[in-house]
C-alpha cells in the first residue's frame, strides 16, 4: 500500500508508522496518533483513511467549554455566541439574530471589531440572511460582495456566512453570521462551527409543551407582541408549575405616553412602544416570555432558577438606552412579583405587580 498526502507527511515519522501499520490491520476501526482522529472506511479492495482535524476536534471543545458555562448562567445563546464565535475563529464581525415577525429581525448580539454593540430591531427584507428564514434548509449559506449591500451590517466588501437556527420542530427561529473583508480563517472550519452553534442554540431552545394543544393567539400589530389571551393562558400554566418552578412577573408601563403623544403626535409615540417592545425583547432568555398587555403596559413572564434575573437593572439599562437614543427624557417603570410570594395564585400575582407598580410610579 502506498501512502501519499501532504497532511500525512507532515507527521513525524513514528507517526506515519503507527498510521501506516494501523492502516493495514483490519481489527480496528478508528485510530488516535499525534492528536488526530483517523476513521478507515473500507469499500471493496479499497481503504480510505479519514482524518479528524486536530483543529477542529480542539475547536469545538473550546465552543462547549466557553458556551455551556454561559447558558448555566442564564445567558441568552444569541446575545453569547458572537463574541465567542469571532474569538475562536478570527472573523471581524458576527450576529446572531431572533425572528420576530415575518417582516423583522432582533439583532440579539452582534460582535464586531472586538466589542459588543448594542441589540436592535433590523427589516429581514434587508438582511443577507433573508433567504435562510424563506426555505426550511439548514444548509448554510456563503456570500462573497464587492458593492455595497442592503445589509446594514455589512462592509463594502467581504464574506459572509450564515446558519439557520431551527427549533426541535426544524422551524426557523433565527441565525448566526460571521463576516469579514478579509478572512484569514478557514472557510470550512468556520462553517463547521457556525453549523454546531446553530445546533447547540436549537437544542438549548425550550421545547413546545408536547401535552398541549397548540394553540394561537392573537399579537398585537402595533409591536407584533402577543396579548392579554397569551398572558392568561402562560399564567395559568406558570400556576399549574409552581411550585416546582417559580416566576417572576413585571408589569411594566412607559411613563407619560399620553404627553409623548401630544406633544410629538401619535406616531413619535407609537414609535417609541416599538424601539421599547424590541428592547423588552432583546433582554428576554429563550424561556422568558413578553406581552403587550395595554396601551403601554408590558408584561414579563420569567422563569426563576436559583436566584431572580437582575430584571430591575436591566430596565434601568433599557431606560437609558431609550433616553440616548430618542434623544428625550424617558422613563418606564415597573412592579415585580415573585409567584411564590402569592403561593402559586396568578390573580394575586398580578394584583401584587399592579400595586408595586402604582408604588413605584407615585414615587417617581
Ligand atoms: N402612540 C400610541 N399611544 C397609545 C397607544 N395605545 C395607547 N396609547 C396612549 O397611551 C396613553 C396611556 O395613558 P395613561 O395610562 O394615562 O398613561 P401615561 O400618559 O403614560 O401616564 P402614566 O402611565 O400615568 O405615566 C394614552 O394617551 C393612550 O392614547 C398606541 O398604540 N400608540
Amino acid at each position: 500500500m502506498q501512502w501519499t498526502n501532504p497532511a500525512f507527511d507532515a507527521l513525524p515519522k513514528d507517526d506515519r508508522h503507527q498510521v501506516e501499520h494501523w492502516g493495514q490491520d483490519e481489527s480496528a476501526g478508528i485510530l488516535i496518533c499525534a492528536g488526530t482522529l483517523f476513521e478507515r472506511l473500507i469499500a471493496g479492495d479499497h481503504t480510505l483513511v479519514i482524518a479528524s482535524g486536530h483543529r477542529a476536534a480542539q475547536q469545538q471543545r473550546q465552543l462547549m467549554q466557553a458556551l455551556i458555562p454561559q447558558l448555566q448562567q442564564g445567558a441568552n445563546p444569541f446575545f453569547a455566541l458572537p463574541k465567542i464565535l469571532c474569538e475562536l475563529l478570527g472573523w471581524n464581525s458576527s450576529a446572531a439574530c431572533t425572528r420576530l415577525n415575518t417582516e423583522q429581525i432582533a439583532l440579539v448580539g452582534h460582535w464586531h471589531n472586538q466589542a459588543q454593540h448594542s441589540p436592535r430591531t433590523l427589516e429581514l427584507s434587508a438582511s443577507l440572511a433573508a433567504p435562510l428564514y424563506a426555505g426550511h434548509t439548514s444548509t448554510p449559506q456563503v456570500q462573497e460582495w464587492n458593492q455595497t449591500t442592503t445589509d446594514p451590517l455589512l462592509p463594502e466588501k467581504g464574506i459572509w456566512l450564515g446558519q439557520s437556527v431551527q427549533d426541535a420542530e426544524g422551524t426557523i427561529v433565527g441565525h448566526l453570521a460571521l463576516w469579514d473583508t478579509e478572512p484569514q480563517t478557514s472557510l470550512a472550519d468556520s462553517i463547521h462551527l457556525l453549523q454546531l452553534s446553530a445546533d447547540l442554540v436549537g437544542a438549548w431552545l425550550p421545547p413546545k409543551p408536547a401535552d398541549e394543544e397548540p394553540q394561537t393567539f392573537s399579537t398585537d400589530p402595533l409591536t407584533h407582541l402577543l396579548q392579554r389571551d397569551a398572558l392568561d393562558h402562560a399564567l395559568i400554566r406558570s400556576e399549574k408549575q409552581h411550585p416546582e418552578h417559580d416566576y417572576l412577573l413585571a408589569l411594566i408601563d412607559i411613563d407619560g405616553l399620553s404627553q409623548i403623544n401630544h406633544e410629538l403626535g401619535q406616531q413619535e409615540g407609537d414609535r417609541i412602544l416599538c424601539t421599547f417592545a424590541a428592547k423588552l425583547q432583546q433582554i428576554c432568555r429563550p424561556n422568558d416570555q413578553i406581552f403587550r398587555f395595554g396601551g403601554d403596559e408590558f408584561v414579563l413572564l420569567i422563569p426563576v432558577g436559583k436566584q431572580p434575573p437582575p430584571l430591575a437593572k436591566r430596565l434601568d439599562q433599557i431606560n437609558r438606552s431609550m433616553a440616548e437614543q430618542l434623544k428625550l427624557p424617558f422613563h418606564a417603570s415597573a412592579g415585580l412579583a415573585l409567584m411564590s410570594e402569592v403561593h402559586g395564585n396568578s390573580d394575586e400575582l398580578m394584583l401584587l405587580t399592579n400595586s408595586r407598580l402604582q408604588q413605584t410610579k407615585a414615587q417617581n
